[in-house]
């Protein structure tokens, strides 16, 4: 559905992809994973016309979407949910309004069914009783639900994820990813999520793409990925299982220990 092919992207002098190539599987969630800073939101943001990228191309259901103009990938779009790690929510509007923003601006429903979406949706993410309260008046987690809600708005066939656990406690880190992929699977949407939690993407994925010195070095299912004998994968996984009380992740450091 989306695919990466050759993707290479500068910042001044700064080389941040240097020839990506990653299929993005339909209707399965994808985690991308790498280090702070390796460009994982770049990645992102060249999926959805962003960014354009130096060299390569980007393809979506097979069409080359590369060159587009901001007024195709902004029709594009339509298709794409994103919840953005900075994916603030507007401050002056309750839980509802925000829901209902992308359909206000985005369709032509009537109020009546703008009003019956937002009930889906809020449904879906647990948050009906909210619905008139403001931003500043709920917890993280429920934010971040909330901005779900949003992102599900327009019903989506592709939902991208930058960090949606981040600044979480890590009961609700589960319970939001929990959500996510429920969501995911029940609405059989294609998912990105951009996350470092190594323990979360192995559990939650269908698949995962790691990210170093700009390429895509290793990209299968969790039990592939963990069973990986690329270096840069094996020092990831061991570090985020460091300092784990002796038995829990001992399989990954069993595994890798060297
Ligand atoms: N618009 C931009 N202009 C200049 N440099 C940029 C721009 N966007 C990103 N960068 C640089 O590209 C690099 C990769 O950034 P990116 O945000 O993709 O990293 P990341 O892997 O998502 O990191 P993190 O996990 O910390 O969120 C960083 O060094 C960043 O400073």
């Amino acid at each position: 559905m989306v695919e990466l092919i050759d993707l290479h992207k500068s910042f001044g002098e700064q080389k941040v992809l240097a020839g990506v190539n990653l299929k993005i599987p339909r209707g399965r969630l994808t985690f991308i994973m790498g280090r702070s800073g390796t460009g994982k939101s770049v990645l992102l943001k060249h999926m959805i016309g962003l960014l354009r990228p130096d060299r390569g191309k980007i393809l979506i259901d097979g069409e080359d979407v590369t060159d587009y103009s901001p007024a195709q990938w902004q029709r594009l779009r339509r298709r794409f949910g994103f919840l953005f790690q900075e994916g603030a929510l507007f401050d002056s509007m309750t839980v509802a309004e925000n829901v209902a923003f992308p359909l206000m601006e985005h369709t032509r429903l009537s109020r009546r069914e703008i009003e019956k979406r937002v009930e889906e949706k809020l449904a879906v993410v647990g948050l009906l009783e909210a619905r008139d309260k403001y931003p500043a008046e709920l917890s993280g987690g429920m934010r971040k639900r909330a901005a779900l809600a949003r992102a599900l708005a327009l019903e989506p066939e592709i939902i991208l994820f930058d960090e949606p656990t981040t600044g979480l406690d890590p009961i609700l880190q589960v319970s939001i990813m929990k959500l996510i992929r429920e969501t995911q699977r029940r609405f059989g949407l294609t998912g990105v999520v951009v996350s470092h939690d190594v323990p979360i993407a192995l559990q939650a994925a269908d698949f995962i793409a790691m990210l170093h010195e700009g390429r895509v070095v290793a990209f299968g299912p969790p039990k592939e990925i963990r069973e990986s004998d690329h270096p840069f994968v094996r020092q990831f996984l061991r570090s985020a299982f460091e300092g784990c009380l002796p038995g829990e992740g001992s399989h990954v450091q069993e595994k890798h220990g060297d």
